[in-house]
């Protein structure tokens, strides 16, 4: 009997990668990649050694048995709907921010796993066609609630298997919250400055970034969420350095005149700061510097 299949939702640069990664393993069902105008049947994937490879994807007529939705973070709903699933269907949400993953948790009428994940794609700019697997990461998955620990095993399993390294996790709301400072440091900073992450490890943007992470941790302190090893700053600058030569993905939107993940990403900080009474003057400037 041929194992269910599992379904991708959005062709972009991590809906390809996983794709890729997982129609290319053996010993996994079939592999969906569904994009805005309907189901692909092949893509072209760059490995992190530079080399090229060519996938088939499968166009299966048995219901997924797992939707991995990765579209931008605004688009998630929609697609869902568009994609017409049986109700109950386990979904994989690969999102930044924290925006769609407490609504489809709250909304979704089946289990709803989310992703952290450090792994790095991007599109070729056309007319080139396929994505570049820019950096092999980790991803980290759980469900808010903590009630589907097994699923989400037996999914990191998969994953793994496919060359996607990942773990189940316990507190995938803390990874999520400690991906989404980074991003909520980096992304509007360097789209509105129009600089490479490593810009900002310098004056005068290395102090705006001290500024908004002071703000992040005075959030993150009332709303409980516990800071990484290297504190907040620490966690960002080391992201920072780590990524030096990245354009960032808000920058590419912008340059590309794409929207952006602006509400995914801040909106969550500017919420917290107005249940807590916290005043976040330099967030809120962010916030309206940033194109939707
Ligand atoms: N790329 C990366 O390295 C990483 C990305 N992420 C997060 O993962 C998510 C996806 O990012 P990324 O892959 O880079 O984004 P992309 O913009 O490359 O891909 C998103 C894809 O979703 C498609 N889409 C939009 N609406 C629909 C729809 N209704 N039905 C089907 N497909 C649709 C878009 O189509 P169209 O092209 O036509 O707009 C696009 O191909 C984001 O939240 C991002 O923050 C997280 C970690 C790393
Ligand atoms: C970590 C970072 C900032 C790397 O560029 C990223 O996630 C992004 O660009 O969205």
């Amino acid at each position: 009997m041929t194992a269910a299949p599992w379904l991708v939702l959005g062709a972009g640069a991590l809906g390809q990668l996983f794709a890729a990664r997982l129609a290319a393993a053996d010993d996994i069902g079939p592999i969906a990649l569904r994009g805005r105008h309907g189901l692909l049947n092949q893509l072209r994937l760059q490995e992190t050694d530079g080399s090229w490879r060519s996938l088939a994807l499968a166009s299966p007529e048995a219901p997924p048995a797992l939707v991995i939705v990765a579209t931008k973070a605004p688009d998630a709903e929609q697609a869902l709907q568009q994609a017409q699933l049986a109700p109950g269907t386990p979904l994989l949400l690969l999102q930044n921010g924290f925006s769609v993953q407490p609504r489809l948790s709250a909304q979704w009428p089946g289990p709803v796993l989310c992703a952290a994940t450090t792994e790095a794609a991007y599109r070729q700019p056309p007319p080139a066609i396929g994505v570049v697997h820019a950096a092999a990461g980790h991803t980290w998955l759980g469900d808010l609630a903590g009630q589907h620990r097994t699923m989400a095993a037996a999914v990191a399993a998969t994953l793994t298997r496919a060359g996607l390294a990942a773990s189940a996790c316990d507190d995938i709301d803390e990874k999520l919250w400690h991906k989404l400072a980074v991003n909520a440091v980096i992304n509007p900073l360097t789209a509105r400055h129009r600089v490479l992450n490593g810009t900002l490890a310098e004056p005068p943007l290395s102090a705006e970034v001290a500024a908004l992470c002071a703000e992040i941790a005075q959030l993150m302190a009332a709303a409980k969420v516990s800071p990484p090893a290297a504190g907040w700053q620490g966690w960002v600058s080391a992201v920072i350095e780590a990524t030096a030569g990245n354009r960032s993905s808000m920058l590419q939107d912008v340059l590309a005149g794409r929207g952006t993940e602006r509400d995914a990403i801040l909106q969550p900080l500017l919420a917290l700061a107005d249940t807590h009474a916290l005043a976040v003057p330099r967030l809120r400037a962010c916030y309206h510097a940033t194109p939707a």
